[in-house]
């Protein structure tokens, strides 16, 4: 077997003069869906910024600015080319961000029940001065939740830490009846936008 034939697994590419990767985040799940894609970032820092929207917002300005001062928080602080995301879930006009407590993510589950809402992912890649971005926008619909399920649901704790109060990627699952777009976006990282950017700027995944 070679090359030509196709069959032959593809291997990393990222040249020698490709930036330092710096992951600016603190979520597990931003770290795992880049390594799907065969990247490891030299280093992650998490950025810490204050996530409250400003009066009259548009969710989708802000997640981008939440995504931007992600970056601006990093900026300086080392070498390389920074990474940044940004999660929110958007029902109707209102931004679902990370619920301070179950009560909270009680009521937005109620709030997402039965109906469709969006799930918006910004991200941010500053390099050499410049920043690229984009903003990638998946579409669900959860069937009737009885509130039952909803009590059962914040049982498992899988609502602490997520936009919207819920992880598509756990137990929510059984609640999402239809989707379009970006699974990997609504987990916090859309994979095939991500890697676009990145190979951009010469850091390359197995496939990309
Ligand atoms: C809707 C949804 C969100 N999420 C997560 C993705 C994000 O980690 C989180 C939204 O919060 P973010 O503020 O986007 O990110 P974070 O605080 O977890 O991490 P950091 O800012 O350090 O990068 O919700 C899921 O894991 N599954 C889902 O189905």
């Amino acid at each position: 077997m070679d090359a030509a034939d196709g069959l032959t697994p593809p291997v990393a590419v990222s040249g020698n003069d490709a930036p330092a990767l710096i992951l600016g985040s603190a979520s597990p799940r931003r770290v795992e869906l880049l390594a799907q894609i065969g990247i490891i970032p030299d280093r992650i820092l998490p950025a810490e910024i204050d996530e409250s929207p400003l009066r009259n917002e548009s969710p989708r300005d802000y997640v981008q600015r939440m995504a931007r001062g992600k970056v601006a928080a990093l900026t300086g602080t080392a070498e390389g080319a920074i990474l940044c995301a940004d999660t929110v879930v958007v029902a109707g006009r209102r931004i679902l961000g990370k619920p301070a407590d179950a009560a909270e993510a009680r009521r937005y589950l109620q709030l997402l029940s039965g109906r469709r809402h969006r799930v918006l992912t910004s991200i941010a890649l500053a390099h050499g001065g410049r920043l690229r971005e984009r903003l990638v926008e998946t579409i669900i619909r959860f069937r009737p939740l009885t509130a039952a399920q909803i009590e059962s649901y914040l049982t498992t704790g899988e609502w602490q830490g997520k936009a919207g109060g819920y992880a598509i990627q756990g137990h929510a699952s059984a609640f999402a009846i239809w989707m379009q777009g970006s699974y990997s976006g609504v987990v916090g990282l859309p994979l095939a936008e991500t890697a676009s950017l990145l190979a951009s700027i010469g850091i390359q995944g197995k496939v990309t």
